[in-house]
């Protein structure tokens, strides 16, 4: 299984289909205009933040278990960064001390599952988008989501940009599984051929040295 990860709008779902077309795979997508919680978070994020985090845990587990079975499947973001968003919620006061202890011990009791509700435990590759926060911007404007607009809440360029922060010390120390990371600011795989096909031959080698790939 190959995971993405990156900030909002990094690309993740667009380069997850990409991907997934080129290696004749599946791709698992997170529950974003489906999910009912979304916009009840955005709207008040205090009350809403600790369920928002067990839609995500729960939607998050069932593709984990679905991808694993095949070699080379997509999943649109990690189980890991779930938890630095929660994390992050919770330092901003939006989740209790006591929410935060049940969702970690819940976290850490499905991960003991997983060897044994899917092939294995961990990624075989983490492909991470690094985007600058002018390049997230203007794909969440883009994009169009109505509740992540930064002109709906003023308080959310302060929670993108510390988003970013975490988003650097988190990959760093990342030591699941093999990692790269691609500049999301550099390459316009959505628009042009070209970085497209840069991109996921930098995705083919990192794969054909970890052997899951002829
Ligand atoms: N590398 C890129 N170059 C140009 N535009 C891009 C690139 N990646 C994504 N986009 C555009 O940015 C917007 C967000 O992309 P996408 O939905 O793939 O991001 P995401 O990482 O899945 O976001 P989220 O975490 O919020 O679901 C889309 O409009 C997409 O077309
Ligand atoms: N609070 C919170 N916790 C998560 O685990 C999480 N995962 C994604 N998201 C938000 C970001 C985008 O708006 C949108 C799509 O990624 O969903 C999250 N928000």
């Amino acid at each position: 299984m190959i995971v993405l990860s990156g900030a909002i709008g990094a690309g993740k779902s667009s380069l997850a289909k990409l991907l997934s077309e080129h290696l004749g795979t599946e791709a698992f997508y997170e529950q974003v205009d489906n999910n009912p919680v979304l916009p009840l978070f955005y709207k008040d994020p205090k009350k809403y933040a600790f369920l928002l985090q067990i839609y995500f845990l729960n939607k998050r587990f069932e593709s984990i278990k679905k991808a694993m079975v095949q070699d080379n499947n997509v999943l649109d973001r990690s189980i890991y960064e779930d938890s630095l968003f929660f994390h992050m919620n919770a330092d901003m006061g939006r989740a209790t001390p006591q929410e935060v202890k049940v969702y970690d011990e819940l976290l850490d009791n499905m991960m003991q599952e997983l060897p044994y509700a899917a092939a294995k435990k961990t990624p075989d590759l983490l492909v991470h988008l690094d985007i600058s926060y002018d390049t997230m911007i203007h794909r969440i404007e883009k994009r169009g989501r109505s509740y992540e607009q930064p002109e709906q809440d003023p308080t959310l360029p302060e929670y993108y940009h510390q988003l970013l922060d975490r988003y650097d010390g988190w990959y760093d120390d990342y030591d699941y599984s093999p990692k790269m990371k691609l500049d999301g600011d550099k390459y316009d795989f959505v628009e042009n051929p070209e970085d497209r096909q840069k991109v996921l031959d930098l995705i083919d080698e990192q794969l054909r040295q970890r052997g899951t790939l002829d």
